[in-house]
């Protein structure tokens, strides 16, 4: 029986970044993956989605610029498009990912791994040892919920067909107002495709500040998305010519090429041996602040599959953690940006980038803050950006402790700006103090300005 020290089950982000961390620090890990070193977020979430929004956000960028509108006289190229996303995920190859583990001396056993006892995975006929921990990093997949007629469609579409598509569909019916359902409609409305997108809720990213919500749908709107909040997807049908159509509770119903379901996500933990720890199959992993599974000092459970938070900065941020805590090093995620509350952009035209809170939940927490906001693009720096380059920062101060606890900010190209309001809120700066953190000038970092005073 092959023996290391410790034995990481999916090769996504978060058991890449533990099974890296923990051999760099001298330790023997071997690393089990079924499909692609990289997992859902290189080919099929993060990286490909991304590809397919940037082109459009270049182009819009230069057309609001005088001088660089002048040059740009055609559309999107779709076809480059869809070759430069081929490109970024490496026509869904993983060996230029390889070498990042060999220089790690991490071993790659390729196979589906299950936990099949105390310190033990299986990976086909062979059985490995761990001697000193498991790491359970396998991930999460689409949420299927039981709406009639769902399981029924020929060619629907999750995240993985979404991602790597070869063609633009001429129209699609997208499930879910969520962060996946708000950037694929952008995408392939962009790329040509009529898209119309069903919430549930009252309106899309439920979970974001209201105005946010506001200036994306307005945005998504203007593209052409056809936007229907406020009513649940009921009923699937498929017809011959294979159009699907979507009936909602209201009565009311919408028709395309294809369907995109994107309502959310579940954990990988149907086969994968949890039941082995006495812990129930599809269900999420619950640890504790280590990371470990209550009762099992020798497994950890990182990424989507705790469903902390589902993010690839997340789950890489658990694995430094997991790692660290093996390593013998006690530490763990202990502030205002973690869980819910943590880093996260919406990257969609206007950006939605936030972190901490949100003005609901800091009431729902019974946080008494003052509500700070002005205009991304209102300052110096802004004009760079362009002509019409709207968006708002909103910062969130506890009136008591005179420190930011969220931040939301919407915009062109607002995703680097987040890190500022991420270390603020980490570090729990006083606001007063951050008035001596001075702004380039011309740099839209000036919205900061507004908070300090
Ligand atoms: C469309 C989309 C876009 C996204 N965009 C972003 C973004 O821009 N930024 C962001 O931060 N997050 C984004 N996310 C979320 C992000 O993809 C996930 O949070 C992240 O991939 C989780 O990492 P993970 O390591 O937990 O799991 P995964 O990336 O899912 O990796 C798990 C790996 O484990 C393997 N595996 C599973 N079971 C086994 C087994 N039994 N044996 C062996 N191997 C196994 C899988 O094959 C997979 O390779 C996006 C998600 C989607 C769906
Ligand atoms: N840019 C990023 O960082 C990024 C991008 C994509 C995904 N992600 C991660 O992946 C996770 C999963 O994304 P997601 O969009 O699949 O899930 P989600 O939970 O964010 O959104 C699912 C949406 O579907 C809606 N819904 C559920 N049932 C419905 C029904 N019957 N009819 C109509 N609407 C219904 C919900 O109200 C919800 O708004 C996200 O929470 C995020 O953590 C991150």
């Amino acid at each position: 029986m092959r023996t290391f020290d410790v034995v990481v089950i999916g090769a996504g982000p978060a058991g890449e970044v533990a099974a890296g961390r923990l051999a760099e620090r001298g330790l023997d890990v071997a690393i089990v993956e079924d499909r692609l070193v990289g997992g859902e977020c290189a080919y099929w979430a993060c990286m490909p989605s991304k590809a397919l929004l940037r082109p459009y956000e270049a182009l819009a960028e230069a057309k609001r610029n005088p001088g660089a509108a002048e040059a740009v006289t055609g559309a999107l190229d779709v076809a480059a498009v869809l070759a430069r996303r081929d490109e970024i995920i490496h026509d869904l190859d993983d060996s230029a990912q390889l070498p990042w583990l060999e220089d790690r001396k991490v071993t790659l056993i390729r196979g589906h791994g299950r936990i099949s006892g105390e310190r033990r995975v299986t990976v086909g006929d062979e059985e490995v040892e761990a001697r000193k921990a498991v790491f359970l990093a396998p991930g999460s997949l689409p949420l299927m919920p039981p709406i009639e007629g769902l399981d029924t469609i020929d060619g629907a579409w999750t995240n993985r067909e979404a991602t790597t598509a070869k063609q633009i569909p001429e129209s699609m019916v997208v499930m879910g107002g969520g962060v996946v359902g708000v950037e694929m409609s952008q995408a392939f409305q962009t790329l040509g495709c009529q898209v119309t997108l069903i919430e549930g809720a009252r309106r899309l990213l439920p979970n974001e500040e209201e105005f946010a919500c506001v200036q994306l749908t307005e945005a998504l709107e203007h593209y052409g998305v056809n936007i229907r909040t406020g009513r649940k997807a009921t009923k699937v049908e498929q017809a011959d010519d294979g159009m699907v159509t979507v009936h909602m509770d209201d009565g009311t119903s919408a028709t395309g090429e294809r369907l995109l379901i994107a309502l959310g996500r579940e954990p990988s933990t149907k086969d994968v041996g949890v039941e082995v720890v006495g812990l129930e199959p599809g269900k999420l992993v619950e640890v504790d602040e280590h990371h470990r599974v209550p009762g099992h000092e020798w497994l950890y459970a990182l990424g989507d599959v705790n469903g902390i938070s589902l993010f690839t900065h997340m789950g890489k941020y658990q694995a430094r953690l997991a790692a660290d805590h093996v390593l013998g090093e006690d530490h763990s995620a202990q502030h205002g940006a973690n869980g819910k509350q943590s880093p996260r952009v919406v990257f969609t035209e206007p950006q939605v980038a936030a972190v901490g809170h949100t003005s609901e939940t800091a009431a729902d927490a019974g946080i008494e803050v003052e509500i700070v906001e002005t205009s991304t693009s209102g300052n110096a720096g802004g004009s760079f950006y362009g002509r019409n380059a709207e968006g708002t920062a909103r910062w969130l101060v506890d009136k008591e402790r005179g420190v930011v606890v969220g931040c939301t900010i919407t915009g062109a190209e607002v995703a680097d700006f987040l890190h500022a309001a991420t270390i603020a809120i980490v570090g729990e700066v006083p606001v007063a103090r951050l008035a001596h953190a001075v702004p380039s000038f011309p740099t839209r970092s000036e919205i900061w300005l507004k908070l300090a005073g």
